[in-house]
C-alpha cells in the first residue's frame, strides 16, 4: 500500500512513443528479437559491473557468480529475463529506460524502409533495444536495484508502452535487473521451454555469461542449467570454431542480421599480447557517415569489456570494421587518457590496421567478386585512407578501384596494378581524367587521342578523389600520375612523323593561334594546336603547373582553371577553314564560340552565356547567307 502511494507517473519522450509504435507494428515478423536485446542488456549490464569493481579494485566483491535466468509462467501470460549486473538507480532509470539519449534515434526512425526485415535489424544498431520489449509485451514491468545500493532502495518501472511510464520504489534481494513481461493475447506460443531455448541458442550462445533455464521437464523446480556455450567466443581456438559462431557472434556485437562479409581471428603474442577478432560488414552501416558516430570496435582487457573505441584502436577510414580488441597487457582501470598515451594500443592499433589491409587484400585476390561488393560499400571511405595513413599509403594504393576507358560499366573494378599491366609499350604513366560524372567523363574530349592510341585512362568522379590524385599520390609504384586535362599534349608513343607532324601544324597555324590569343585576352591564358583531339574541334586545359582542371573546378565553382589554356586540333574542318582564310571578319566569332564550346564539354560554366549566343547566332546567320 505504501509503495502504491509512492507511485509516480512520467511522459515518454515524443520520440519512444513513436518507436514504441513502430515496434509494435513493423517488427512484428521478427518477434523474436526481443528476447536477444533484452539478454544482451543483461551481459552488458554484468560486463559493466564486473568492471566497476576491477576498477575501483573491489574485486573480491565479485564472488557471486555472473548469471542471466529466462524464465515463463504459462498460468500468468509471462516471461521473466533477470540479471545479478549492476542495476540502475533511480534516475539512472528515468534516463535509460523513458527517453532516447541518443542522436542517432531520429535517423533510426529516417532510416526505417517498411522492410521488417531490414527494419529489425536497424533496432539492434541504434540501441533501441529495450522497447522491442513491446513488440510482444501489452505490460513491462522491470524492477532494478543499483550495485552499491541497499535491498530496499530498488525502483520498479511499469508501462503499458502508450505513452507513460509509472515509477516506485521496491526491493530486490541482490543488485541486477528483473523484467517481466506481460504477453500480449495470442502470444501464448512463447510460454514453451523448448521455444525459448531455440531462441535463445539461436541468438544467444556466443554471450560470456551463462543464461539459466529451468531443466526441461522440471518447470517450477529448482533445477536449471546453462543453454549457451558462455565463453568468450575470441578466446576460443581458431580450430574449434565454425562459420556459424562467428557470424553469430558479429550478429551479437552489431545487431546486423546480414552475414560479415569477412573476419579476422588472430592470438598475438610477443612483445605485447592479444586477440583481434574483427569484422568487415557486407553493408555500409547506416552511421558511416554520421560524424561522431558510435565506434564498432570494442576494447577488452583479459576479457572484461573495457570501452568501445574512441578512434584509438581503428583509424578513421576503417570505421566500418567492427568486432574485439583483447588486451592482456593494460590494466583493468585502464582510462581514455592512458589509452591515448599508451604504447601497447599504438602496437595494436599499428598491427591491427595491418592486419585488416591485408585481409582486404587478400579479400581482392582470393574472391573479387566479393571485394567488388566491399568496395562499392566502402571504397569512398578507403580512400579516406591515402590522405589519413602516410605509413600505410602503398598499401591502401593497392586496394583502390577505378572506372576506367577500358571498363565497358560503371562499376570501379580496375586497380592500379590492373592499369600498369595493360600499359602501351613505352607508356610510364598513369592517366586520370576527374570528371563530375561517368557520362561526362566518357564523353570528354580529353580522351580523344587517348582512345585513338588505345591508351587506358582511370575515369575518376569522387569529390575524394581530388585528394587521392590531385595532391597527395604523385606516383604508384614508380609511375607518375597524369591528369589529361593539364599541361602540355601528351606524348602517346608518337612516331617521329606523327611528332614533326605537329610541329609543323604549330607554325602553320602561328598566325591564326596569334590572333585567337588576342580576341580571348582575359579569357584563355594560352592558345595552342594539339594533337590531343581526334574529333572535337577544341578543348580547354589547365596550364602546368596549375592544379588539374576538374580540381580547380569543384573548388571554385566556375567550371574553369586559373589558367586555362584553349587547344585547338589542326585536322579539324573548322580549324582548317579558319587557318585557311585568316582575315575573315568573323574571326571574333569563331574564337569565342570555340572557347565556350570547349567550355560546355567540360560541364562548366559558360561566364556570359548571352554573348554566347549572340556569337553563335551571328555565324549561324552567315552561313545561311553563304549557302
Ligand atoms: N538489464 C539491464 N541492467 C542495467 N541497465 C540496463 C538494463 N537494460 C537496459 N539498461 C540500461 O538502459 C539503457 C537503454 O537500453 P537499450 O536496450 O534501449 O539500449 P542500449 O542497450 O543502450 O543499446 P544497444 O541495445 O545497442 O546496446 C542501456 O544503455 C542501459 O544503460
Amino acid at each position: 500500500m505504501v509503495l502504491q502511494e509512492e507511485q509516480e507517473s512520467f511522459s515518454f519522450q515524443a520520440e519512444v512513443t513513436q518507436l514504441l509504435n513502430l515496434m509494435a507494428n513493423s517488427l512484428y515478423s521478427n518477434k523474436e528479437i526481443f528476447l536477444r536485446e533484452l539478454i544482451s542488456n543483461a551481459s552488458d549490464a554484468i560486463d559493466r559491473l564486473r568492471f566497476e569493481r576491477f576498477s575501483q579494485q573491489r574485486a573480491e566483491e565479485n564472488a557471486e557468480k555472473p548469471w542471466i535466468r529466462v524464465g515463463f509462467d504459462a498460468d500468468a501470460k509471462t516471461i521473466t529475463i533477470a540479471d545479478n549486473g549492476i542495476g540502475m538507480g533511480r534516475d539512472e532509470v528515468i534516463e535509460n529506460i523513458g527517453t532516447i539519449a541518443r542522436s542517432g534515434t531520429m535517423e533510426f526512425l529516417r532510416g526505417l524502409t517498411g522492410d521488417q526485415r531490414a527494419d529489425a535489424n536497424l533496432i539492434g544498431q541504434f540501441g533501441v533495444g529495450f522497447y522491442s520489449a513491446f513488440v510482444v509485451a501489452e505490460r513491462v514491468v522491470l524492477v532494478t536495484r543499483r550495485a552499491g545500493l541497499d535491498a530496499d532502495q530498488a525502483v520498479r518501472w511499469e508501462s503499458d508502452g502508450a505513452g507513460e511510464y509509472s515509477l516506485s520504489a521496491a526491493e530486490r534481494d541482490e543488485p541486477g535487473t528483473t523484467i517481466v513481461l506481460h504477453l500480449r493475447e495470442g502470444e501464448t506460443d512463447l510460454l514453451n521451454s523448448f521455444r525459448l531455448r531455440t531462441i535463445v541458442q539461436r541468438y544467444s550462445d556466443h554471450v560470456g555469461v551463462p543464461i539459466l533455464m529451468p531443466v526441461e521437464g522440471s518447470e517450477g523446480s529448482e533445477d536449471e542449467s546453462a543453454v549457451n556455450e558462455a565463453s568468450a567466443l575470441w578466446r576460443r581456438p581458431k580450430s574449434e570454431l565454425v562459420e556459424k559462431d562467428y557470424h553469430d557472434y558479429y550478429r551479437h556485437i552489431t545487431g546486423d542480421f546480414s552475414e560479415p562479409l569477412t573476419h579476422l581471428h588472430s592470438k598475438v603474442e610477443g612483445r605485447y599480447d592479444y586477440t583481434l577478432l574483427l569484422f568487415v560488414p557486407s553493408n555500409a552501416p547506416y552511421d558511416l557517415w554520421v560524424r561522431d558516430a558510435r565506434r564498432k570496435v570494442r576494447l577488452h582487457v583479459q576479457r572484461v569489456f573495457i570501452m568501445d573505441d574512441d578512434g584509438q584502436l581503428m583509424p578513421d577510414y576503417l570505421r566500418f570494421v567492427s568486432g574485439i580488441i583483447d588486451s592482456s597487457d593494460l590494466p583493468l582501470n585502464v582510462s581514455r587518457e592512458i589509452l591515448q598515451s599508451s604504447l601497447a594500443v599504438e602496437h595494436i592499433r599499428s598491427s591491427a590496421t595491418k592486419k585488416v589491409l591485408k585481409l582486404l587484400k587478400d579479400l581482392a585476390e582470393k574472391e573479387p567478386e566479393k571485394y567488388a561488393g566491399f568496395w562499392k560499400e566502402f571504397g569512398t571511405v578507403l580512400k579516406e585512407g591515402i590522405a589519413d595513413d602516410y605509413s600505410n599509403r602503398q598499401d591502401v594504393a593497392e586496394l583502390l578501384r577505378f572506372t576506367s576507358t577500358h571498363s565497358s560499366t560503371e562499376n570501379a573494378d580496375v586497380s592500379f596494378r590492373d592499369y600498369i599491366g595493360r600499359m602501351k609499350d613505352g607508356q610510364d604513366t598513369i592517366y586520370y581524367l576527374l570528371a563530375p560524372s561517368f557520362a561526362a567523363a566518357t564523353a570528354s574530349p580529353h580522351l580523344e587521342a587517348f582512345r585513338a592510341k588505345g591508351v587506358e585512362v582511370l575515369l575518376l568522379g569522387e569529390a575524394v578523389d581530388n585528394w587521392v590524385v590531385g595532391g597527395l599520390m604523385q606516383e604508384f609504384d614508380g609511375h607518375r600520375l597524369q591528369s589529361v586535362a593539364q599541361g602540355a599534349p601528351p606524348d602517346l608513343g608518337d612516331t617521329a612523323e606523327e611528332k614533326e607532324g605537329i610541329e609543323e601544324a604549330a607554325e602553320a597555324h602561328a598566325d591564326l593561334i596569334a590572333k585567337v590569343k588576342e580576341l580571348l585576352d582575359g579569357k584563355a591564358w594560352d592558345v595552342r594546336v594539339t594533337n590531343r583531339l581526334t574529333t572535337s574541334p577544341a578543348c580547354i586545359v589547365a596550364a602546368e603547373p596549375d592544379t588539374d582542371i576538374n580540381l580547380a573546378q569543384r573548388m571554385r565553382g566556375t567550371g574553369l582553371p586559373n589558367q586555362p589554356v584553349l587547344e585547338l586540333n589542326p585536322e579539324h574542318p573548322i580549324v582548317r577553314r579558319l587557318n585557311a582564310h585568316p582575315d575573315d571578319p568573323r574571326l571574333a566569332d569563331w574564337a569565342h564560340v570555340l572557347f565556350n564550346q570547349a567550355v560546355l564539354t567540360m560541364g562548366a560554366r559558360v561566364e556570359d552565356p548571352a554573348s554566347f549566343v549572340t556569337h553563335l547566332n551571328d555565324l549561324l546567320v552567315t552561313l545561311t547567307e553563304e549557302s
